[in-house]
């Protein structure tokens, strides 16, 4: 076993005109990361995906390198095993749910961590896998995304407010399957969230962004 924190971040992010540093560990596998509008958030999630590139510093987690300034490592977006699931869910309109959990999922190894009939099950979305996107509430939409981010089986699940676009209704109905996901899927997450309710009820540590 690694002594390494689960989350090792110490990053300068620039995009634009906007330049912050961000710092902290922990060996919390659940991270709320709350802080205003235009904080950082977002830039930050990216940077750890790959998709910005931090000007300086360092970013580890579960004890393995993604990005470091002093020894140029910078493993490639598609090569980190990071799951991302967005606010708005953006699945695939022309495929149906069983089209979209299967995008991006390897085939026929047979040792996979997640497996297609265990994260069905695991996210309640059995009923729904012939049907279209465009006839999903938002809550289900979700659900198919976080199953289709598990399904490309990553060693990390990144989150950005996928409870924001929903109304208080399929708030309510989603959240249990949030806490399901915490509390039965022991890989490493990063929630961003405006709510405090939400983020009580869902992470282990709150990650505070000026
Ligand atoms: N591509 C970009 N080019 C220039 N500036 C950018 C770019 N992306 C983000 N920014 C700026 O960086 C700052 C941080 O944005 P970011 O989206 O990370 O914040 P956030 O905390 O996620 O905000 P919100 O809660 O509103 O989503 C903002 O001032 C934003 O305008």
């Amino acid at each position: 076993m690694s002594d390494a924190p689960i989350f090792a971040i110490d990053v300068d992010l620039v995009r634009g005109a906007f330049k912050r540093t961000v710092r902290f560990e922990s060996n919390q596998r659940v991270i709320a990361l709350v802080g205003r509008s235009g904080a950082g958030k977002t830039s930050l999630l990216h940077a750890i995906a790959g998709l910005v590139r931090p000007a300086r510093g360092y970013i580890a987690i579960g004890g393995r390198c993604l990005f470091d300034a002093s020894t140029r490592v910078d493993e490639p977006a598609h090569h980190r095993r990071i799951g991302y699931v967005f606010q708005d869910a953006r699945l695939f309109p022309h495929l149906d749910v069983r089209g979209n959990l299967r995008y991006g999922a390897p085939r026929g190894r047979g040792d996979e961590r997640f497996v297609f009939d265990h994260i069905v099950e695991l996210l309640g979305i059995g009923d729904l896998l012939t049907r279209n996107i465009d006839g999903l509430s938002g809550g289900e939409a979700q659900r198919v995304a976080i199953g289709r981010a598990l399904l490309s089986q990553p060693e990390l699940l990144l989150l950005d407010e996928p409870l924001s676009m929903l109304d208080p209704e399929r708030k309510a109905e989603l959240l249990p399957w949030l806490q399901r996901l915490r509390d039965e899927v022991a890989l490493p997450m990063v929630w961003v969230s405006h709510s405090q309710e939400d983020t009580a009820r869902l992470a282990d540590a709150v990650q505070r962004l000026e």
